[in-house]
């Protein structure tokens, strides 16, 4: 079976890309198996740095094609924070802490004006061709409380006003359909067609 490398550390985010590369006859290969004990930081600003940062240097330590995926929540009514700092915004990489601090900053504000959307830039590098990006986005509203137990990160309070539901009530494959990852994903088929085909 083919391989596609992953260069991430977050299981949730990896079960999201098995369920796209799946019925591309790719398995999801991720840091865990091929580079466990790599940290990269990231220190760049925005999500396109990060995922080049991340995508980059798992490639140069393998010699390999790598796809990398830097992601995270804009809310409107917080000036499009957490942004590229998603992942630490309660400090510590910590879903539930995040999800109650974001609440908790969203009390009091009404249910149109909590529009909010994913946010997803997935880079590729190897070491035969120049990095290239791809963004992909996901429009919802924050609710008001948890619901649902598929998916990862803020999925539990990100409603998808098209079908009705939360985030984390989706299957993987419901969520890949419309999510800010699928939506990167499809643009990288077309924009890479020799690489992921
Ligand atoms: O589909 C999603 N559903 C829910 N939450 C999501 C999603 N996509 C990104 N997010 C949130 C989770 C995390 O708070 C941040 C990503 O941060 P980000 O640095 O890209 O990923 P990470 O540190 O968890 O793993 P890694 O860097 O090893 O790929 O945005
Ligand atoms: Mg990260």
């Amino acid at each position: 079976m083919k391989q596609v490398v992953i260069a991430t550390k977050n299981k949730g985010k990896a079960k999201d890309f098995e369920a796209l590369f799946g019925p591309l006859g790719y398995e999801v290969v991720t840091m865990f198996e091929v580079a466990p004990e790599m940290e990269i930081e990231e220190t760049g600003t925005t999500f396109e740095e990060n995922a080049i940062l991340k995508a980059e240097a798992l490639a140069k330590e393998l010699g390999t094609i790598v796809i990398a995926d830097d992601s995270g929540l804009a809310v409107d009514a917080l000036n499009g924070e957490p942004g590229v700092y998603s992942a630490r915004y309660a400090g510590d990489h910590d879903d539930e802490a995040n999800m109650i601090k974001l609440l908790e900053n969203l009390q009091g504000v009404e249910d149109d004006k909590r529009t909010a959307r994913f946010c997803c830039c997935i880079a590729i590098a190897g070491p035969e061709f120049a990095t290239t990006t791809v963004f992909g986005t996901c429009e919802g509203v924050i609710a008001h409380e948890k619901r649902g137990t598929n998916g990862f990160g803020y999925d539990p309070i990100f409603f998808v006003p098209s079908l009705n539901r939360m985030m984390a009530e989706l299957s993987p494959e419901e969520k890949g359909a419309i999510s800010h990852r699928g939506n990167a994903i499809r643009k990288l088929k077309e924009q890479l067609p020799n690489l992921i085909k």
